[in-house]
């Protein structure tokens, strides 16, 4: 395996140490997405152990609805990994060009992380930042998450150092009283109601200065429009819940009237 191996395209983004390249494989034609990332630029932020620790998790992960990682090589600076190729890109352009999904599209995309989010931590694996930044769409529409960048094993009481907008921090993460608490996959289901929530609203629930979006996520303090139906709105609020333990499960999630209604 080596770069030679494959003829480089456009480029297809700029992820978080590196860029990402369309390219196809000489011999089999195959279409993949090749992320290339400095190891400098690792060392630099002492990263290594985290982007080992991505790899390894992503190597073993196969669901339709997660970003496969084929496979990775190195040379003496860069480290190339071989990733799938999603034929509609980012989900979060979609998303502002549409400003907000129709509620039958959001309630198949809300089914289908639920899918993934089920397939993960039966697997111990919590991905901790789910948002539409870092889910792509796939050749027929279908979702596929990305960038298990703060997945750790749970239960896990890693810092959240370096983590990306506040947004769909859930309050257990953000709640200084009960900060550096062990927090387990619950926090995923926080951040699926964060996301259901943008998907029919076109913004984030707590979205607010940086202060103000600390203080209303730990108070849970975020109104859902009256044009979302009755339906969808028992389902945010049930995700939405400050206390980890209250929240509905997945398995619940799937089953949801909204869900039902429109995935048939
Ligand atoms: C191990 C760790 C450090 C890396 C593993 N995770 C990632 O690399 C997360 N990541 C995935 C990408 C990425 C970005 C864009 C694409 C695309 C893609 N398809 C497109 C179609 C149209 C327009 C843009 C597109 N981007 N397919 N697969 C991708 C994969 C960038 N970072």
């Amino acid at each position: 395996l080596h770069l030679g191996m494959f003829e480089i395209g456009r480029a297809l983004g700029k992820g978080k140490f590196g860029r990402v390249y369309l390219a196809r494989e000489r011999q089999s034609g195959f279409i993949c997405a090749l992320k290339v990332l400095h190891k400098n630029e690792i060392q630099k932020e002492h990263m290594q152990k985290q982007v080992a620790r991505e790899i390894e998790i992503q190597s073993n992960l196969r669901h339709p609805n997660i970003l496969r990682l084929y496979g990775h090589f190195h040379d003496r600076k860069r480290i190339m990994l071989v990733l799938e190729y999603a034929g509609k890109g980012e989900l979060y352009k979609h998303l502002r060009k549409a400003d907000r999904f129709q509620e039958k599209k959001a309630a198949q995309y809300i089914a289908q992380m639920a899918g993934a989010l089920q397939y993960l931590h039966r697997k111990h694996v919590i991905h901790r930042d789910i948002k539409p930044e870092n889910i792509l769409v796939g050749l027929y529409g279908e979702l596929k998450m990305s960038d298990f960048g703060w997945s750790v094993h749970s239960p896990s009481s890693r810092r959240l150092t370096q983590c990306g907008t506040l947004d769909y921090l859930p309050p257990e993460m953000a709640d200084p009283k009960r900060y550096g608490k062990p927090y387990d996959e619950k926090v995923d289901l926080w951040s699926l109601g964060v996301l259901m929530y943008e998907f029919l609203v076109g913004r984030a629930p707590f979205e607010d200065t940086p202060a103000m979006t600390y203080r209303r996520i730990a108070k849970g303090d975020m109104k859902v429009p009256s044009f979302v139906s009755p339906e969808a709105k028992d389902l945010i609020k049930k995700l939405l819940v400050l206390d980890s333990d209250q929240r509905i499960s997945l398995e619940k999630v799937r089953q949801h009237p909204w869900i039902i209604k429109h995935c048939e």
